[in-house]
């Protein structure tokens, strides 16, 4: 087999816990993504899949383990500014508030050339065009590129979002519940504008999400963590249709189905 893009080995994050106790948000955790592919984390909320993806992308220091690219073996440290800006050119993250991560007082355009300022040393007609084909490849036009990002929907935000993210040419693209906030046809359209940009620039995907029903639309490969851990991790195919975890079957029965209706009790 080859070496995997990503390779993430016993991963553990202990956290300062209650009454001088810890916390343990990541308790040995192994995976790896291979190059062009899309792998889902799911699980419930607080089962420690940010905390993962952060320190996979240099924010977060982690208590033990490693993470190497492309056989390339990772401080888990907290990075300092220069090799900050070598693994951003590697891997880019979009989170799911991308109100939160855009300057609002930058035009779409600027926010694209800044990024491509820092990590590419382009003439201004070469930028242009490279801000062109980014806004292209999210389904964006030059007059988006005039607007501030208060003039946009919250799908146009996270599609600068990704332009942005993709704007360094990485590897791998960890999105953290980038979809969640998005209304359902809003979330098919940016999941098919990931699967686009995948094929075209055979960027991969670490998808975070608690949705198994989003997580079916994207992923090739599905780990699924509860309490710190990977309880469960294959083809999605697998892992969604044919479960073995009880945990996982519970997540995927609390799923609601087409026909599903809610419940009502009596107050
Ligand atoms: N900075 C922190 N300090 C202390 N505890 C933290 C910190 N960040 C996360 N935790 C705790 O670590 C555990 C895992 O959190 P994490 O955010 O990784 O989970 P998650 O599965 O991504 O959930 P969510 O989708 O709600 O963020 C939780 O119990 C959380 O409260």
């Amino acid at each position: 087999m080859s070496v995997p893009l990503l390779d993430v080995r016993n991963l553990r994050k202990v956290y300062p816990g209650p009454r001088r106790g810890e916390l343990v948000a990541v308790d040995d955790v192994s995976f790896a993504v291979q190059p062009r592919t899309c792998l889902a984390i799911v699980g419930e909320s607080g089962s420690g899949k940010s905390t993962c993806a952060r320190i996979i992308a240099g924010l977060e220091r982690a208590t033990a383990g490693t993470v190497a690219v492309d056989g390339d073996a990772w401080h888990t440290g907290r990075p300092g500014t220069r090799e900050r800006r070598r693994r951003a050119r590697i891997v880019q993250m979009v989170f799911q508030d991308p109100y939160q991560s855009l300057d609002r007082r930058q035009t779409v355009g600027g926010c694209l050339e800044e990024s491509l300022r820092l990590h590419f040393d382009l003439t201004g007609d070469e930028r242009s065009a490279r801000v062109a084909a980014l806004l292209d490849l999210v389904g964006l036009t030059a007059d988006h590129a005039r607007a501030r990002p208060r003039l946009l929907s919250g799908g146009q935000r996270q599609r600068v979002a990704i332009a942005r993210a993709l704007a360094s040419e990485p590897r791998l693209l960890i999105l953290d519940e980038a979809v969640a906030a998005l209304d359902v046809s809003i979330q098919a359209q940016i999941l098919n504008l990931l699967a686009d940009a995948r094929e075209q620039t055979g960027v991969a995907l670490l998808f975070i999400s608690h949705d198994l029903g989003v997580v079916r639309q994207i992923a090739d490969e599905v780990a699924v963590m509860h309490h710190g851990a990977i309880v469960e991790h294959g083809p999605a195919a697998t892992v969604l249709d044919a479960p073995r975890d009880p945990y996982t079957r519970r997540l995927l029965d609390s799923v609601p189905r087409p026909g599903w209706r809610p419940t009502l009790r009596p107050a």
